[in-house]
């Protein structure tokens, strides 16, 4: 079953040049983790926030975003926020900013519970254990504040807010760059297990590509707000055929070959002044040619030289 499809999303911002999304394709199914990756700036975000109608200020948005068939785009107020409160929930990139931290752990988790969902006081406290259990902490934490916890345990916590209603849908915004490394080890090995036994669709926002590859089953490629290649994990980062998707896999250290060189993407991605013609990747690329500069690539490989095959 899907859970997620996104058609043709495109987004306007005040002032930009030319679209920040400019017709972006994208599909969770039940149970399946999606990888969403890119450099600073590709709309990775904004992609994922378009999940819940989080738009900026004076966004104009087309296209679908449908979850469970129905478009969040257009979407009655009321509908919206029953989806946000059970059906999508979104993991931040840094817990303690999406926290109040005046709120004991316990408040935290069970206030939404109770406004959103009616649950007892009994039955919302019974509910945040057992998810505070299923993200490896005790209820000793409800009794804590957001300070008294390291920002892997916060994190842990926040996973635990957003499953607490079982969403179809767990959306994860960089949710381990404020973590150090060891940490975010362990909250990638969490989400691949909640996965498991929620059979939650998740949708992770990475610049990593090292992340991406541990976590996700179909990674989609973005840049300048358009998805450029996209397919399984394992055949997209073992046989890359978008010239971007490779120099952003040769631009990553690889555990496989830590004395692999590394080579840095020259260039910067395009500005949203920049008007755009043809592919927005051709003024980096070592195979630009003519068309590559007055025409836009379409197709699952964006790209007018694509390399390989995918099997
Ligand atoms: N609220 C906003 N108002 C104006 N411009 C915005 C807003 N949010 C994002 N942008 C612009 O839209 C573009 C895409 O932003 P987005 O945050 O989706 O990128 P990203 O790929 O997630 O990058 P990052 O990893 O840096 O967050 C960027 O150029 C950004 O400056």
């Amino acid at each position: 079953m899907t859970v997620l499809s996104i058609e043709d999303l495109r987004l306007e911002l005040p002032g930009a040049s030319r679209p920040v999304l400019a017709g972006v394709d994208l599909e969770v199914r039940q149970g399946q983790t999606v990888a969403l990756v890119g450099e600073s700036g590709s709309g990775k975000s904004l992609t994922s926030r378009s999940v819940l109608r989080l738009l900026p200020p004076g966004a104009r948005a087309g296209g679908a975003v449908r979850v469970a068939g129905e478009d969040v785009l257009a979407m009655p107020p009321a509908r919206l926020r029953e989806l946000r409160s059970r059906q999508v929930s979104m993991v931040f990139q840094d817990p303690r900013a999406a926290i109040n931290p005046m709120l004991r752990v316990g408040a935290f988790l069970t206030e939404s519970l109770r406004a959103n969902l009616g649950e007892s006081k009994a039955g919302a406290r019974a509910r945040a254990v057992e998810m505070l259990e299923a993200v490896g902490l005790t209820d000793r934490v409800l009794r804590q504040h957001p300070h008294q916890l390291s920002g892997g345990m916060l994190q842990r916590v926040m996973i635990a807010a957003a499953l607490l209603a079982g969403p179809a849908l767990l959306l994860a915004d960089e949710p381990t760059t404020a973590l150090d490394v060891s940490t975010q080890a362990e909250i990638v090995a969490l989400l691949a297990d909640l996965r498991e036994r929620f059979g939650t669709g998740l949708l992770f926002v990475t610049h990593d590509l090292g992340l991406a590859a541990a976590i996700a089953d179909h990674v989609y490629v973005m840049y300048a707000g358009r998805i450029v290649e996209h397919g399984t994990a394992e055949t997209v980062f073992a046989a890359p055929r978008h010239p971007y998707t490779s120099a952003l896999l040769e631009a990553t250290p690889s555990l496989a070959q830590p004395d692999r060189r590394l080579h840095a993407i020259p260039g910067r991605p395009p500005d949203l002044r920049a008007e755009l013609t043809g592919c927005a990747f051709a003024p980096r690329c070592t195979r630009a040619t003519d068309e590559c500069h007055t025409t836009v690539p379409v197709g699952q490989v964006a790209c007018h030289h694509p390399g390989g095959t995918h099997a």
